[in-house]
């Protein structure tokens, strides 16, 4: 008789943390249709095709940011991103995660009144309103675009300065992400520092692509040093980079199935997570995009466990020591510590 838990049923039970999440790109199918809904636009304006990247599918690497201006354009109210922010948050509770950091990009939308400042307010609103409603510590980090103006990065970390004390420490760090083919992410050193100097994280996207791996950006962003690395895809291809991440003790924020589908590893047993995990270098599981990539996280801990021959302890330990590389502060990682503890007695029990 077989009463154990399937593979894929362990890792929805496992309690999880979430710290690469992208809120336009979390975004599930059913919230777009709801967002085409208020927004007045047919459904074929965007179908699944459009908006996600399907099973076995992949992409060249342009194609997601295509989809992401996509869905920012269908959620340029205030009223639309608090829909957003509070499916997203119900959909990774459900999926077992139990403390979220999620990322976004201020905007400012002139034809719709909503700036930057309404913009945070409407996730810290959403955030607020599922504090009691779902069983997960949700915090936020303002996202500073590639694309954009030191002057703009400048306007995003004033506000998450403000919103730190405003929002009752929810929000946590500063991210620098967008595409990676664009711009030179040593311009955001300066306003980097000072987001740290200010006691605001720093989670960057480093490496992301093969021509990171030489490029002087990659070894100034490391050298700030930042709290955790999104991706690092490349960073050890080069040696110097890889002493730098081993000499801080940086952690990884993984997306196993993100860099599979934009092309940027090859193959799941290619992805970099091996290397790294191998040397038991600190690693987080996480999923970047859910809704683009049409994924989860619990679908992301099978993968590694397939992929790398992982024991559901192995998958324990994993997400334990995920508590040590959230931004929430060391209170907060004890109640989550507790937390785990008394979920691992009732996980293992039933398989
Ligand atoms: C194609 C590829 C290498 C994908 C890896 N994934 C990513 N790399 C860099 N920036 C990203 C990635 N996924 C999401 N983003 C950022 O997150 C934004 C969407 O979320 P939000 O509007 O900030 O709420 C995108 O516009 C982009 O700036
Ligand atoms: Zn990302």
């Amino acid at each position: 008789m077989d009463e154990a838990l399937g593979l894929a049923e362990f890792c929805r039970q496992l309690p999880k943390v979430e710290l690469h999440a992208h809120l336009s790109g979390s975004v599930s199918e059913t919230t777009i249709q709801k967002l085409q809904v208020k927004k007045g636009v047919g459904h074929d304006h965007a179908h699944q095709g459009d908006i996600a990247i399907g099973k076995g599918e992949t992409r060249h690497l342009e194609e997601p940011f295509r989809i992401f201006k996509i869905i920012q354009d269908l959620s340029d109210t205030e009223e639309a991103i608090f829909t957003m922010t509070e499916d997203v948050i119900s959909e990774f509770a459900a999926d077992g995660v139990r403390y979220l950091e999620l990322r976004s990009t201020p905007r400012h939308v002139p034809h719709t009144g909503m700036t930057p400042s309404t913009y945070v307010e409407s996730i810290l609103s959403a955030i607020q309103t599922c504090k009691d409603r779902e069983d997960v510590v949700v915090r936020l980090l303002l996202a500073i675009d590639r694309r954009q103006s030191v002057e703009t990065a400048t306007t995003t970390v004033r506000l998450a300065q403000e919103y730190v004390l405003r929002s009752d420490g929810v929000v946590v760090g500063i991210d620098l992400s967008g595409n990676p083919a664009v711009g030179d992410g040593r311009d955001f050193i300066p306003v980097l520092k000072e987001a740290q100097n200010s006691g605001l994280k720093l989670a960057l996207h480093i490496a992301e692509i093969s021509q990171q791996a030489t490029s002087p950006e990659t070894a100034a962003l490391l050298s700030l040093p930042p709290d955790r690395v999104g991706h690092g895809t490349f960073i050890h291809h080069n040696q110097d980079l890889a002493d730098m991440v081993v000499d801080k003790n940086i952690p990884f924020e993984i997306c196993l199935t993100s860099n599979v589908k934009a092309q940027t590893v090859a193959s799941y047993s290619d992805h970099h997570f091996q290397h790294w995990y191998s040397k038991k270098h600190p690693c987080v599981l996480c999923t970047d995009d859910k809704g683009v990539f049409c994924t989860t996280l619990s679908e992301e801990y099978r993968h590694a466990a397939e992929t790398f021959q992982l024991t559901r302890p192995d998958l324990w330990d994993l997400s334990y020591h995920s508590i040590d590389h959230t931004f929430g502060g060391e209170d907060l990682k004890q109640q989550l510590r507790d937390k785990w503890n008394t979920e691992k007695e009732k996980l293992f029990q039933t398989t």
